[in-house]
């Protein structure tokens, strides 16, 4: 990730230095869940439903992030493991949670932030297509570990836990890996049963408990994204911030140099 640059934009207006500034704190979603349960399609049926599918990157009032482009660069060792399948990626140590913790809490404050995307095929984060997050709306953070780190998870406005049964899971998981993540079907059951089933059990699916809300069968359930759409936005209507809810327009002042 690059660092942050610390400019503070306004509805996507570099502000020009007065003392009062609005500064957007972005309401922050966790959206967890096992491997292929369909966190990245609830993200964006979201997305769609909140009006942003045909929205200019740089307009964005919603943007979604992904946990994997936290994964935490390997070794020469791992990556020839990784190589085989033998590295396991769904153990929270795989993961660099200091940086993820500080990207947050770094777009919470309302500053752009840089993140890689990921390259599964090669096993390492992917600089050349990064995704610049400017102060939005909503930041939806998706990822099969975004509820076990408890500082993280503390970050959260509202966690939503996507809960596919596992045989759906696998089915999907599957050809996805070998179409798109290019992985050969020896290397994607081997890893499956070695390292993601056995951590789903043991890391990710004891997060649910920390879940507001839970989504039976994924994208699928439409009226529970429906009524998550609905809620978030009264949430974002002038005026709409609930008990629970932080301010997404804070007025703060700071000194700057102009
Ligand atoms: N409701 C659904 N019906 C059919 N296929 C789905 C559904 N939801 C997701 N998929 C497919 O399953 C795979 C994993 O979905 P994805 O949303 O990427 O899951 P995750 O982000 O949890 O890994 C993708 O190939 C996606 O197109
Ligand atoms: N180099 C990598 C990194 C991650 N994985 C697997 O991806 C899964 C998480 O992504 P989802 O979209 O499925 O949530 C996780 O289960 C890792 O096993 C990988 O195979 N290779």
């Amino acid at each position: 990730m690059g660092e942050p640059n610390g400019d503070v934009r306004v509805n996507g207006i570099k502000e020009n230095g007065t003392d009062a500034e609005e500064v957007k704190t972005p309401f922050l979603i966790g959206v967890a869940g096992g491997t292929a349960s369909g966190k990245s399609t609830v993200c964006k049926r979201i997305m769609e439903q909140l009006g942003q599918a045909d929205m200019d990157h740089t307009q964005r009032q919603v943007v979604c992030i992904s946990q994997d482009s936290f994964y935490r660069e390997l070794t020469e060792a791992e990556k020839a493991k990784a190589k085989k399948g033998l590295f396991n990626f769904d153990h929270p140590d795989a993961f660099n949670e200091k940086l993820m913790y500080d990207t947050l809490q770094s777009i919470l404050a309302g500053k752009i932030v840089e993140i890689p995307s990921y390259d599964y095929r090669s096993n390492s984060r992917d600089f050349e297509n990064k995704l610049t997050i400017y102060p939005a709306d909503v930041v939806l953070f998706e990822g099969i570990l975004v509820f076990y780190f408890p500082a993280i998870r503390d970050l959260f406005h509202m966690k939503l836990f996507v809960d596919t049964d596992s045989d759906t899971r696998l089915a999907r998981r599957v050809p996805r890996d070998i179409n798109e993540r290019g992985r050969d079907l020896d290397q994607v059951l081997t890893q499956y049963m070695t390292f993601v089933k056995p951590a789903f059990e043991e890391f990710c699916s004891p997060t649910k408990k920390f879940a507001d809300v839970i989504i039976p069968r994924g994208a699928d359930n439409t009226v529970a994204i429906d009524l998550i759409v609905h809620h978030i936005g009264e949430i974002l209507r002038p005026g709409g911030c609930t008990a629970n809810a932080a301010p997404i327009i804070q007025l703060k002042r700071r000194d700057r140099e102009h």
